[in-house]
């Protein structure tokens, strides 16, 4: 199977794209800013592609999956559209008024999850093994929220259901029993995959090498792939010792941010049966979530630190019965996935707590002169320190911003502020948005992994757009640093 690819995915000029929408940011008043902004809002053109003819026609000669409608690519070597990515894509192109193009790339999802059962990690072959941070129905909801299109959530929502099934489905459904003795259950990232990634063969080879028996190095291919599934590839987040690559154990940890993204399925799914009218559906999926919410707080949360930690299995094969929980289990690292179950209003309800969080928020070291970083560790990996990534400002950010807290409303707008500004200051420097920033250094681009950084970039320039439109920038405010 080729890899390479040139002609599959074409250029594409989106309809609904205009070069200055009505009604665009209206709150950005600094025509410095204001004309930056439509640049990055012009990049939608650059980005937007559509499956080839030749492709459509015969699938089985090419890696590229033959998808109905035309897509937005993140940029650079990341020519084909990617799952998560696409959420803050879609955030952006809300606010650039290209609903369309927004519908467009949850359509193409929906007919992966019609092929397959899940929406996969990327629109190529060789991701046919597992999929991404599951963000479909975030996706559908802000849509709907903008067009209030009925439709788009009749055809979304047997997908959905699809998708909730196979996110708990027997490989990646885990039972941890409680101190009360009580079950809960919650979700892994468990890749379909024992063999080396197509796309990064010869690394992961290497890196395999060290491993004597066979099934050792099936089980870190499995690790790997599924650290790619959980789109934090990759991190000392899914190693046991952090200074070894090989200790990767993926599989055998519960991630907080995916049970999180499950759970905002869950009430998503619980909204859009509603609005379809189908109140049984509604009423099972707001228990599904109302016990999703309970095991985050049995197994993650950690009163005394303020912060919700990643639990480590100490069985990492499929377990059939459950296992018991201990507190000296909980991955107490800091890395910005603890706080991102601010992103869900259902943990705003009792302010003391998310004063908690955020004080421990601030005082986490995660907070540095141009934004979050992803971790504390620097460890030469992409999802670390001292890179930050635009998918988790804007997850944190908003989470402050809905917790409905006066002090938690102005630590999210001087985060973005600081966002914003990185952004720019790179942008003015080397004429491109970037895939992720150094947050110690405003205006550079970030490094590390396997890959060189990238440019483009549809999740920066997505949630560029989203604060922009959230928090406006004021006639009077410069910016830079
Ligand atoms: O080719 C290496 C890996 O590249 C992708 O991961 C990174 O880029 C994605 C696109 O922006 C992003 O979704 C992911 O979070 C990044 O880490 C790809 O998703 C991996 O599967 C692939 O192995």
């Amino acid at each position: 199977m080729a890899l390479a690819t040139g002609d599959d995915l074409l250029h594409y000029d989106p309809e609904d794209f205009a070069p200055e929408p009505e009604g665009f940011l209206p709150k950005v008043k600094n025509p410095e800013v204001r004309a930056w902004a439509l640049e990055v809002h012009a990049l939608w053109k650059n980005l937007s592609r559509k499956v080839s003819d030749g492709v459509l026609e015969q699938p089985e000669l090419h890696t590229l999956l033959p998808l109905p409608e035309a897509v937005v690519v993140p940029g650079s070597r990341f020519i084909e559209v990617y799952y998560w990515d696409s959420y803050w894509v879609i955030r952006g192109l809300l606010a650039s008024k290209m609903y369309e193009t927004a519908k467009a790339i949850v359509t193409n999802f929906i007919f992966l999850v019609d092929t397959y059962g899940y929406v996969l990690n990327g629109s190529r072959a060789y991701y046919t093994n597992r999929s991404q941070p599951p963000l479909l129905s975030a996706m559908v909801y802000e849509i709907y929220n903008r067009t209030c299109d009925v439709e788009l959530v009749r055809k979304a929502l047997p997908a959905l259901l699809k998708e909730h099934a196979f996110w708990n489905s027997e490989i990646h459904k885990v039972t941890i029993q409680d101190a009360q003795g009580c079950n809960h259950n919650l979700s892994r990232y468990y890749a379909m995959w024992n063999k080396p990634r197509p796309e990064s063969s010869t690394k992961d080879k290497e890196s395999a090498s060290k491993f004597l028996s066979n099934s050792e190095k099936q089980q870190f291919y499995r690790d790997i792939a599924s650290a790619a599934e959980s789109g934090w590839d990759f991190s000392t987040r899914w190693m046991r010792n952090t200074s070894e690559f090989t200790t990767l154990s993926t599989t055998s940890i519960l991630p907080v941010d995916l049970n999180v993204y499950i759970l905002k399925m869950e009430l998503d799914i619980a909204f859009m049966a509603n609005v379809l009218g189908n109140k049984a559906t509604m009423e099972s999926f707001l228990e599904a979530a109302e016990a999703r919410k309970k095991a985050i707080n049995s197994v993650f949360w950690n009163g005394e630190m303020g912060q919700w930690f990643d639990y480590r299995l100490a069985n990492g094969t499929i377990c059939k019965e459950s296992e018991t929980w201990q507190a000296c289990n909980q991955n107490q690292n800091v890395y910005a996935s603890n706080f991102i179950p601010l992103w869900i209003d259902l943990f705003h309800s009792d302010a003391a707590l998310v004063e908690n969080v955020m004080g421990s928020f601030q005082s986490s070291g995660l907070v540095n002169v141009a934004g979050i970083a992803t971790s504390l560790i620097n460890s030469g990996q992409q999802w670390d320190f001292p890179n930050g990534w635009a998918p988790l400002q804007h997850m944190i950010v908003e989470g402050l911003l809905r917790s409905g807290l006066k002090e938690a409303r102005s630590l999210a707008e001087d985060i973005a502020v600081r966002w914003i500004n990185t952004n720019y200051v790179g942008y003015k420097k080397t004429g491109a948005m970037h895939e992720k920033y150094d947050v110690q250094k405003c205006g550079e681009s970030g490094g590390g992994g396997e890959y060189i950084p990238q440019t483009g970039f549809g999740w920066s320039n997505g949630v560029l757009l989203a604060f922009l439109e959230e928090f406006g920038w004021p006639e009077d405010r410069s910016i830079g640093c």
